[in-house]
């Protein structure tokens, strides 16, 4: 299997996860910021859950699994401990929807990455599966040297290039200056603010 990296918009879909243990509250927070409409279809669900239940976050239908619960389901997840279970979800799933097995990721056509944001900055890991416990290591790793001081640098970079963009600047001229944006000192706060006073200054001559 050939798996394609992808950024998506899950807003208003509608997530159904089914089981309540600690895979799926680890697949709950990845994608609380999503936007999706969650279900949860769990007899018992995990403490944390509950809490985003009772702030209405998310929908908890307390029951076992049936087939219904994946009516009009965007993304599927299976996460429960039964293979027997885990096993009838994927049967029921209908052939165009995104399924995730927790179990097994090869029964499905999409996989969860390790993963770390640093505001704009997306940072995902893979194996294809092959030893998560390695994407986790290598995520430990990067979150180490893409750090806390990313999110403002890449609201920078984001500012800065719809100012060149925006400029009466030849595209030769833009590419430089983007380039020069990539210079470790820029990760200073104060050289960013300089800087964008700087440009400001330039596309209004
Ligand atoms: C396909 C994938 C995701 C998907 O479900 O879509 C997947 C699948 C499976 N994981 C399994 C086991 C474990 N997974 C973890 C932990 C993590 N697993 C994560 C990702 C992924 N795991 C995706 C592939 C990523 C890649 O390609 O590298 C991390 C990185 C991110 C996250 O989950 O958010 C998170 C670390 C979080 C962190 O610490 O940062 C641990 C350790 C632990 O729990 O502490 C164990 C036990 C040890 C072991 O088995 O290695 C099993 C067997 C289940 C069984 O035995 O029944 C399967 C199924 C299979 O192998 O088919
Ligand atoms: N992909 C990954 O990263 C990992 C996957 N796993 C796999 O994920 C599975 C789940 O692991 P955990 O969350 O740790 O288990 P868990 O034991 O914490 O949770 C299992 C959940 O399934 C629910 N459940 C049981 N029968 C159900 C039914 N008929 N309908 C609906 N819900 C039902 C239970 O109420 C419980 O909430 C494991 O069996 C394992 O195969 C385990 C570790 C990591």
């Amino acid at each position: 299997m050939t798996l394609t990296p992808l950024m998506i918009d899950l807003g208003g879909k509608k997530v159904v996860i089914v089981g309540g243990g600690r895979v799926a509250e680890r697949r709950v927070q990845n994608l609380l910021e999503s936007g999706a409409l969650l279900t949860v279809i769990s007899p018992e669900i995990e403490e944390k859950i509950h809490s985003l239940w009772e702030k209405g976050l998310l929908n908890w239908r307390q029951k076992y699994f049936e087939a219904e619960d994946l009516d009009n389901a965007f993304l599927i997840i299976v996460a429960t401990n039964n293979s027997v279970v885990n096993q009838s979800v994927v049967q029921a799933t209908p052939p165009n929807s995104l399924l995730s097995v927790a179990s097994d990721a090869n029964q499905g056509n999409v996989q969860f990455p390790a993963h770390f944001k640093q505001g704009k900055l997306s940072v995902s890991i893979s194996t294809n599966g092959a030893s998560p416990l390695l994407s986790a290591k290598i995520k430990k790793h990067l979150h180490t040297i893409y750090d806390e001081n990313y999110g403002d640098y890449v609201d920078f970079l984001y500012e800065s290039r719809q100012l060149i963009k925006h400029s009466a600047l030849a595209k030769k001229e833009q590419k430089l200056l983007l380039k020069d944006l990539l210079r470790e000192d820029f990760l200073n706060k104060d050289k960013q603010r300089k800087k964008l006073v700087c440009l400001k200054g330039d596309i209004l001559k």
